[in-house]
C-alpha cells in the first residue's frame, strides 16, 4: 500500500484527509483522518493516471480491433505481466486478487442464482466473453480484473457509449447507498471527488457508484445491497409463441411500445408494460377493431380498453409474476454446507439479491390483484345497471381511474378470495350454468365424463351459448345475448380454416346433443352456422382464469 501511496503522491494525485485501511470484515477501504466538511474536495485524480480503453489501444495498437472491454482487459493482462517495468504496476499490485462477481462462481454458487434473470443473464454474458477471448485473446483467462470499474463517460463526455475505465485512487472507496459525493472533471485535467457532507474524522468515506440494482452490483462489484431502494426485476416480455406474433409487433410499434424489456420496481409498474401486455393479449376481433381505432388515431392504450382484455391482461401478467416468483421460493436448504468464507459471503448476496427480487415480485403482483379488484368490482357495477354490451365487445368505453382506488394490500390471499367470488358473480362460467340450468347440466352429464366436462370447458360453454340462445328473454345474461344473437358478419372470413376443423367437431357432437334421450337440443336448433357464430362469441368474449384452487378456468365475458 506504501508503494501505492507514494506513486499517487509522485504523479500529482491528492488526498490530505485520507487513510487507507481494512474494516472489520477485513474489506479495503478510505477513512477521515480529519473532520471533511460539505463541498470539501476530498481526493483529486490527474486524468492522465487513469486506464481507459483509449489509452489501452494508444499504447498497444494491435488491440484496436478489440471491443472496449476486451482491449482495456488485455492492456491490464500486458501490464500485469510487465511486473516491477509497468508505469502501472503499484497500482495493480493493490487491485483485489479476486472479485467474486458472478462470472467467477463456481458451478455450486451458480446455482444459488438459478432461475433467476441474473442466473439466466450470466450464462449468456459468459458465453460472449468466452467467444470473444478464446477467438482473440488466448492470454486472458477471464476478465475479473476489470470488474469494479466506473464509466469512461466521467472522463470523456464525447464518448457516448458506456465503457469501463479505471481509476486509481478513486475506486479506492467504497460504495454508499445515496451517499452525498460528487465527482468533478476540473479543467486542470483532473478527477475531483467532492464531500457532500459532513464527515468526521475516522469515519469511512463512501463514494457513491450510482443508483443502481443488485444485479448490477452483483454483477459490477460482486454485492448486494439489503433492502435497496433502487432494485428492479427485468421482465421481458416473450410474444414469440403467439400466433398473431408478427401483427402484434406491428401494432406495438406504431403505438411507439416496441420495448419489450421493462423494469420492474417495489410499488412500480411501468404503464408501458401495461400498454403493451393489452396488445399482447388481445384477440382477433380486439386487433381488428383497436387497429382500425389506431388508424382513426383514437386509442388510449394506457387506459383500460375492455373489461375482457383487461382481465385477460392482468391474468396473464399475474400469472408471469407467479412463476418468476415460484422458481424464487424453497431455496434454503441449498445454502446448507457452507463451508467457506468466500462461498458464505456469496450465498449472503446471493440471498440478498433473490430476497430483493422477490420482494418486487411480491408487490407487483399485490398491485396487480387490487387492480384486478377494480376492475371486477366496476364490471359487476356496470352489469348491475344494465349497462348494454357494444359490438363487438371490445370498446365498452370503460372508465376506470385506477390510481384513485389505488390501495396497497399486505396481505393478498383475502384479494385472491375475493377475486374467485367476484369472478364467480361476473362470468358465464361451467360451474355456475351447470348450477342455475338442471336441464343443461343433466344433459352434460350424459354426454360428458366427469373428467371430459373438466377438459372440455370451452366445448361445453359454446354448447351454452346455442342452448341459452334460444332463451333470451329468461336468460340472466339477456343484454348480452340480445347483442350477441346479432354477431354474425365480421370475420367469419377469418374461420375458414376453421371451418374445416367446426365441421368435424359438429359431426361428432351432432349425434350426441340432438340425442332424442339426451335432448339438448331439437335437430333443427343445432346448425353448423350456429356452432361457427358461438364459437366466434366464445373467442371474442372468454378470459381464461387460475381459481384460488391454481385450477384453471374458462369465462365468458358478457360486457
Ligand atoms: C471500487 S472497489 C472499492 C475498494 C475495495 N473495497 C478495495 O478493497 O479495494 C469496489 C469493491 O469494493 C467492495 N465494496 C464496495 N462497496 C461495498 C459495499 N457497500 N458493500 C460490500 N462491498 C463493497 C466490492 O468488493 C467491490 O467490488
Amino acid at each position: 500500500m506504501d508503494e501505492f501511496v507514494h506513486w499517487l503522491h509522485e504523479n500529482g494525485a491528492t488526498f490530505p484527509k485520507v487513510r487507507f485501511g481494512k474494516d472489520e470484515s477485513g474489506m479495503g477501504g478510505c477513512y477521515a483522518v480529519q473532520p471533511i466538511h460539505p463541498n470539501e474536495i476530498i481526493a483529486t485524480l490527474p486524468l492522465n493516471l487513469t486506464i481507459s480503453h483509449k489509452l489501452a489501444r494508444e499504447y498497444l495498437p494491435i488491440l484496436a480491433p478489440l471491443s472496449c472491454r476486451a482491449a482495456l482487459a488485455t492492456f491490464l493482462v500486458h501490464e500485469r505481466l510487465l511486473g516491477k517495468l509497468s508505469f502501472y504496476h503499484p497500482y495493480i499490485n493493490i487491485l483485489p486478487k479476486h472479485i467474486p462477481t458472478p462470472l467467477t462462481y463456481t458451478e455450486r454458487e451458480m446455482s444459488w442464482l438459478r432461475g433467476t434473470n441474473l442466473g439466466y443473464g450470466i450464462e449468456s454474458r459468459k458465453e460472449l466473453l468466452r467467444k470473444e477471448f478464446d477467438e482473440i485473446l488466448e492470454i486472458v483467462s477471464n476478465d475479473e480484473l476489470i470488474n469494479g470499474c466506473f464509466p469512461n463517460k466521467l472522463i470523456d463526455p464525447d464518448d457516448t457509449e458506456v465503457k469501463e475505465a479505471l481509476f486509481p485512487l478513486i475506486d479506492s472507496f467504497n460504495h454508499k447507498h445515496r451517499q452525498k459525493i460528487t465527482w468533478e472533471v476540473h479543467e486542470r485535467n483532473e478527477l475531483r471527488l467532492v464531500a457532500g457532507n459532513y464527515m468526521d474524522s475516522g469515519q469511512q468515506i463512501y463514494n457513491n457508484y450510482g443508483a443502481k440494482s443488485n444485479e448490477e452490483l452483483l454483477v459490477g462489484y460482486g454485492f448486494c445491497i439489503p433492502n435497496n431502494p433502487d432494485d428492479w426485476v427485468v421482465i421481458k416480455v416473450n410474444i414469440s409463441q403467439d400466433p398473431q406474433c408478427d401483427e402484434k409487433l406491428d401494432f406495438l410499434s406504431s403505438l411507439e411500445l416496441s420495448e419489450l424489456t421493462h423494469f420492474i420496481k417495489r410499488d412500480y409498474i411501468p404503464l408501458k408494460l401495461l400498454s403493451q401486455l393489452r396488445v399482447l393479449v388481445m384477440n382477433s376481433a380486439e386487433l381488428i377493431h383497436f387497429k382500425k381505432l389506431q388508424e382513426l388515431q383514437c386509442i388510449n392504450i394506457n387506459e383500460p380498453i375492455g373489461y375482457r382484455n383487461e382481465l385477460a391482461m392482468l391474468e396473464t401478467f399475474s400469472n408471469l409474476l407467479k412463476m418468476k416468483l415460484e422458481v424464487l421460493y424453497g431455496r434454503d436448504e441449498e445454502f446448507i454446507g457452507i463451508s467457506s468464507a468466500r462461498e458464505s459471503e456469496i450465498a449472503r448476496n446471493c440471498k440478498i439479491y433473490i430476497d430483493g427480487q422477490k420482494e418486487i415480485l411480491t408487490s407487483a403482483l399485490a398491485i396487480i390483484h387490487s387492480k384486478e379488484l377494480i376492475i371486477l368490482k366496476a364490471a359487476l357495477n356496470d352489469s348491475k345497471f344494465t349497462r348494454i354490451p357494444t359490438l363487438p365487445f371490445v370498446c365498452n368505453n370503460i372508465n376506470i381511474d385506477y390510481n384513485s382506488n389505488n390501495t396497497s394490500f399486505n396481505d393478498i390471499n383475502p384479494i385472491i378470495l375475493a377475486k374467485d367470488d367476484l369472478l364467480d358473480l361476473l362470468l358465464i362460467t361451467i360451474d355456475k350454468v351447470m348450477k342455475i340450468d338442471k336441464k343443461f347440466s343433466k344433459a352434460i352429464n350424459e354426454i360428458f365424463s366427469e373428467e371430459l366436462i373438466d377438459s372440455e370447458q370451452d366445448t361445453i360453454l359454446i354448447l351454452y351459448l346455442i342452448y341459452e340462445s334460444q332463451y333470451i328473454e329468461k336468460s340472466e345474461w339477456k343484454l348480452f345475448f340480445e347483442v350477441a344473437i346479432k354477431y354474425d358478419d365480421f370475420y367469419i372470413q377469418e374461420y375458414e380454416e376453421k371451418i374445416q376443423e367446426l365441421t368435424e367437431l359438429y359431426n361428432e357432437l351432432q349425434p350426441l346433443v340432438c340425442n332424442p334421450d339426451v335432448k339438448l337440443f331439437d335437430k333443427d336448433v343445432f346448425s353448423i352456422d350456429k356452432l361457427i357464430w358461438s364459437t366466434c362469441i366464445f373467442e371474442i368474449c372468454s378470459v381464461t382464469f387460475t381459481n384460488k384452487n391454481k385450477k384453471q378456468h374458462f369465462g365468458i365475458v358478457p360486457l
